[in-house]
């Protein structure tokens, strides 16, 4: 049974002088202790999907389905009984100001009815999975962005949940805190048996930490799967310029304005290799068999799901021969090959 199973899931918002149709027919599965990645451009429909996940959206047509319980079937009692299953941390972290550390993290369970004594020393247990034992009396004006989100994350963690969505949770930090809470979700993961849910516009978050990811574009899902084959190979448009116009690195072949000339003319071929891959004697072997010009555009090197993973760019010129040949060559000896378009 999946922890998450969406069928045929639309949302449609009304407004005074015209329809969204935020969601169209979405189908998919999260299996328990996944993470899995919803990517996507800005208004996607992510943060609407997401709130579909624990009914704080009510799907205009279709099914949400946690460990099988539908919840369009549940009364209003058992829906907020449901929900403690399925926690949620934001981009913006949203804790009370007025509140320290402790009393963050404890009231929501005090206003599940734990005592307040049980519920504090939860509270401090907390702090210590998210290593901010130090911090129990701080408040949230005196944390740093990651602090934040460490204290929302012990917030999220107290009431035992099984699924935890994480909303842009990483948007508004540092790469590096962003590296240091996707560690920590990680752990949280592999210890505590957590579903996690990563929704984001952040490419390296769900190369770091998902297993799956879908994508989305104008309330569809265009596609999905797992991390490494999509990331290899991506099929549709949308996924292509989402990761093949990656701008989280800041030397991204395809974003150089030399690369975007000579991309103007003759084909284009992104080849993708892991550390198992012997690519430099494969590339050079090929130009010495087939004795072409090419010219090599660019290169770099990414970490897919602690996967090194190298791609090169390269174009065959004018006088390039047996194209289909070359192509094949390539294919032959382990390497990802795929033509490039202009437009992504
Ligand atoms: N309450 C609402 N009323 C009307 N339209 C809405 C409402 N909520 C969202 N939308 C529309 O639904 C579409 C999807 O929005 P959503 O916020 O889910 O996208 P997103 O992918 O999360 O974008 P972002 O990353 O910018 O938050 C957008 O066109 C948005 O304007």
């Amino acid at each position: 049974m999946s922890a998450i199973e969406l069928k045929k899931l639309t949302k449609t918002f009304q407004t005074k002088d015209h329809q969204v149709e935020a969601l169209k027919d979405i189908s998919l599965k999260i299996e328990e202790g996944e993470i899995y990645g919803i990517i996507g451009m800005s208004g996607a429909g992510k943060s609407t999907l997401v709130r579909c996940f624990n009914f704080l959206e009510r799907p205009t047509k279709g099914q949400v389905l946690i460990e099988g319980k539908d919840l369009g079937e549940l009364s209003e009692k058992e829906l907020r009984r449901q929900r403690s299953d399925i926690a949620m941390i934001f981009q913006h972290f949203n804790l009370l100001s007025q509140k320290n550390v402790v009393d963050n993290i404890s009231l929501p369970l005090i206003i599940q009815g734990v005592k307040k004594s049980e519920a504090k020393k939860r509270a401090k247990e907390l702090l210590k999975i998210v290593e901010l034992e130090d911090k129990e009396k701080a408040y949230p004006a005196q944390l740093s962005g990651g602090q934040k989100q460490r204290v929302a994350i012990a917030r999220a963690l107290a009431s035992d949940p099984k699924i935890l969505l994480c909303d842009e949770a990483t948007s508004a930090l540092d790469p590096r805190t962003t590296k240091s809470i996707l560690e920590l979700l990680k752990e949280i993961n592999k210890n505590l048996n957590i579903t996690i849910v990563m929704i984001t516009h952040q490419m390296e978050v769900v190369r770091e930490i998902c297993q799956k990811v879908a994508i989305m574009e104008e309330g569809i899902v265009v596609e999905e799967g797992g991390v490494e084959e999509i990331f290899d190979t991506p099929k549709t448009k949308a996924a292509k310029r989402l990761i093949l116009g990656d701008k989280s690195k800041d030397d991204d072949i395809l974003q150089d304005s030399k690369v975007k000339e000579l991309l103007k003319s003759g084909k284009k071929i992104r080849i993708v290799f892991t550390e198992n891959s012997a690519f430099e004697p494969v590339v050079s072997n090929m130009i010495l068999k087939f004795n072409t010009p090419i010219n090599i555009l660019g290169a770099d090197t990414k970490n897919v799901g602690g996967i090194a993973k190298g791609e090169m760019l390269i174009q065959l010129t004018d006088e390039t021969k047996n194209e289909e040949d070359i192509i094949t060559y390539l294919k032959e000896r382990g390497l990802k090959v795929e033509e490039v378009e202009e437009d992504v």
